[in-house]
């Protein structure tokens, strides 16, 4: 491909990154349009969704393309390089939002039917279902995930530590899961001898069959699971520990994932709530039925809700909701200040976050009275809250990390085509009636799996590829033989599914040289263990983990090692060929923009975009020959490098350095770093002059973006915002905008 024809694309999202967005993609066009690259926005918002997929109900104007599909489409193009932002994964409380805003603007989108009844009503449900939860990422990670601090980042964290709380032996802070009936206990598991497209259904005691699922087609060699969390199980469990954190005197915590595991994790979220107010619903259950109340969206829906009400009754639900909180144990806060409870919306409490904040302050959280306090951390899921449990011993044995000195932990994460748990939302039931719950070849009438389960049940199957696992395998070798480092594949053989994994592994590890190279298996939490015993000593060690494990270790060691996940580097390396760089490893951090809206400043940090765009470019530059694109890439290395030491990164302050500030210094650097190269002449000549009109006017410049700062800023919508706005706001400095101009 001719250089002039590069293109890459950069995704709008939302909230936190949208906005930084607005100010890094003038500045990242002024650059690439130097090697001829071509920077193509790409709109995957919540809203934009939305709008992509009703379009029968929009004027021509307001109709959108469906971007996530076509993004989709490109992830298996051998040239796809593909910038990927932080974008939200609604909850239901969120996408009824975002439909909301969409419609007071005039974009009659139809209204989210919470509990459809007609045919009409279940076919919206459905296809707001590919809008809702996590429904972006599934889609573009066509490949496996590569994460990492780059050493910048690593030796910047060692040079300036971020604080830490401390961690007391005497800690009564702990994980509570479930240790009979839920998904780890009953899983079954099998690779597939041949390609079978098979169908879920659940033969009823009754004597019915219900098909749950008609088809999904599977692979040769591809593995699947069976497995079910049960109700009655869950619901003891919720007792059990409600009642212990009562009387032990420790403060309870719900962590969950509900918007990746969308099906599932509402569910379980539910139940809690439920349980926990469990006199007021036994009270007004009848009442909330009716009015359609759902908590396994959270306590937010119920209060919405039960406005239509009078005032009298309304009150009296919120004194019974408030005495079943006298009685209960304390329950840990997502917002002190506001009253916002771990119940509030199963989006506040998303655990890859969740638990490392946790973790990082001692082992507490908020409570009501805005004290931090010691917690029972609650995940009912025990195939992976073991190793929240193995940390938190370990904390209090050794006292908090120390990001001075402790090594770091990069992960290699199996996540392609869907892998795992995090692919099974459209393969997860809530079963109806008591029964048995059949994977069923459709061809031969074979039963694969078979589980019997009970009306409230979860049952799901998972599945896992065999191209992505093998490809996984590779990209840990490759990573262990670059990098020097010692790989663990967290993989536990008591686990069937893992067991069909480890097989894999033995086999495909075989494809490779692997001579020198410290190359082990462990079960999580011994895999945990050893992986801190090394991290205290200052010893790097890659972590090589399922889905799941992925997501929840890329921000469990960076908030250790870095303070925040956003200065991580992300890259998918898509199995077709080409590259996605993801960036950060966090979220959009709706804080931010709430931050942003009330005094105009935005504490993002682009980190995670810089490291991403460096990858990007010289991805670019390798693959078409485009020498312009790596000396881009190398400087813009330098340039972060730079920014790294000079400490321009955004502060969390208002009046302070912000993200746009960050930015300019990045971009003052970047055509430093250019202008004083040699490889390229034109390159030195075209930044040149940037680069000095930016350092005469760097004063001036920093002085117009935090001058800004203090006053609230209007955006013009939460999920839809205006962009002319946006701009304007995110882009204050006339002084640095004309710079600029001069290179665009
Ligand atoms: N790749 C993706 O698309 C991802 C999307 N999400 C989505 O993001 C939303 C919010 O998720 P949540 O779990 O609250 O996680 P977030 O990562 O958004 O929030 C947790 C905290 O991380 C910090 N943080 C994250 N990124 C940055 C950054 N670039 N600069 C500075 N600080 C940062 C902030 O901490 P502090 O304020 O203390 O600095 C933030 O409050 C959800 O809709 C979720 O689904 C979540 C993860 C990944
Ligand atoms: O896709 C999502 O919902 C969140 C993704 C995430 O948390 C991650 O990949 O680390
Ligand atoms: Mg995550």
């Amino acid at each position: 491909m001719a250089a002039d024809t590069s293109k890459i694309i950069y995704t709008l999202t939302d909230e936190a990154p949208y906005l930084a967005t607005h100010s890094f993609l003038p500045i990242v066009r002024a650059f690439a349009g130097a090697a001829g690259i071509d920077v193509v926005e790409c709109d995957i918002s919540v809203a934009n969704r939305i709008l992509g997929e009703f379009p029968e109900f929009l004027t021509d104007a307001q109709k959108a393309p469906n971007t996530l599909a076509e993004l989709g489409k490109k992830t298996l193009q051998p040239d796809a390089n593909i910038i990927k932002l932080p974008n939200i994964s609604a909850s239901q409380n969120q996408l009824v939002a975002a439909i909301r805003e969409l419609r007071a603007k005039g974009y009659m989108v139809p209204e989210f039917p919470e509990n459809p009844q007609t045919e009409q009503e279940k076919e919206l449900r459905k296809r707001y279902g590919k809008v809702l939860g996590s429904a972006v990422n599934p889609v573009l990670r066509e490949g496996n995930s590569d994460r990492r601090a780059p050493n910048a980042v690593k030796e910047y964290a060692r040079r300036n530590p971020h604080s830490m709380a401390e961690w007391s032996p005497a800690s009564r802070t702990h994980v509570s899961h479930m240790t009979t009936g839920d998904f780890y206990h009953g899983e079954k598991s099998l690779t597939l001898d041949k390609a079978r497209d098979v169908k879920m259904e659940l033969i009823t005691k009754s004597g019915k069959t219900i098909v749950l699922k008609p088809k999904t087609s599977l692979l040769a060699g591809e593995i699947i699971d069976s497995m079910f969390m049960s109700k009655k199980a869950l619901v003891a469990f919720y007792e059990q520990q409600i009642e212990d954190a009562k009387n032990t005197g420790i403060m309870f915590s719900l962590h969950v994932k509900a918007t990746m595991m969308k099906v599932s994790h509402p569910i379980v979220f539910g139940h809690c709530v439920k349980i926990f107010y469990k006199e007021a619903f036994e009270k007004h259950g009848k009442l909330f039925d009716e009015l359609g109340v759902n908590v396994n969206n959270g306590l937010a829906n119920l209060y919405d809700k039960i406005k239509s009400l009078p005032e009298s009754k309304q009150d009296e639900i919120k004194r019974d909701m408030h005495a079943c909180q006298e009685t209960r144990a304390e329950l840990a806060m997502v917002d002190s200040a506001k009253g916002i409870t771990n119940f509030h919306s199963p989006n506040d409490i998303i655990v890859d976050a969740s638990m490392p904040a946790m973790i990082r302050q001692g082992g507490k959280m908020y409570g009501a009275d805005g004290r931090l306090k010691e917690v029972k951390a609650v995940m009912p899921e025990s195939t992976f809250a073991r190793i929240y449990q193995e940390i938190i011993n370990f904390c209090k044995w050794h006292g908090a990390f120390d990001p001075k000195t402790m090594g770091t932990v990069p992960n290699v994460g199996l996540m392609a085509q869907q892998a795992e748990e995090y692919g099974s939302h459209d393969k997860t039931f809530e079963i109806q009636e008591d029964g048995v719950a059949n994977i069923t070849d459709l061809t031969t009438g074979e039963v694969l799996l078979s589980q019997d389960v009970e009306q409230g049940d979860i049952w799901r199957m998972c599945q896992v590829k065999d191209a992505a696992i093998r490809d996984w395998v590779k990209l840990a070798v490759t990573r262990s033989r670059n990098s020097g480092m010692p790989v663990v594949f967290w993989l536990d053989p008591y686990r069937p599914h893992e067991n069909e994994v480890i097989k894999k592994v033995n086999t495909y590890l075989k494809d490779h040289d692997t001579k020198g190279l410290d190359i082990q298996i462990m079960s999580q939490v011994r895999a945990m263990r050893y992986t801190l015993e090394r991290v205290v000593r200052g010893m790097d060690t890659i972590s090589a983990t399922g889905n799941i494990l992925r997501d929840y270790l890329t921000d469990l060691f960076p908030i250790m090692e870095l303070g925040t996940s956003a200065k991580m580097l992300s890259i998918v390396p898509l199995m077709a060929g080409g590259g996605m760089y993801e960036t950060g490893a966090g979220g959009s951090a709706p804080k931010h923009v709430q931050q942003l809206v009330e005094e105009n400043h935005l504490r993002w940090d682009s980190l995670g975009e810089f490291l991403a765009l460096a990858v990007s470019l010289e991805d670019e530059g390798d693959k078409t020959g485009n020498k312009k694109a790596k000396i881009l890439a190398t400087a813009l290395d330098a340039a972060t490098g730079k920014l790294l030491q000079n400490n321009k990164s955004p502060s969390p302050k208002t009046g302070q350095l912000d993200n746009r500030g960050s930015q300019f210094y990045l971009t003052l650097y970047w055509a430093q770093t250019l202008a004083a190269q040699t490889e390229d002449a034109e390159l030195a000549k075209r930044f040149a002059p940037l680069a000095k009109t930016l350092a005469e006017n760097e004063k001036k410049i920093v002085d117009e973006l935090n001058a800004v700062q203090g006053k609230p800023a209007d955006i013009g919508g939460y999920y839809f915002p205006d962009r002319k706005k946006v701009s304007a706001i995110m882009r204050p400095s006339a002084t640095f905008n004309a710079a600029l101009a001069t290179v665009a």
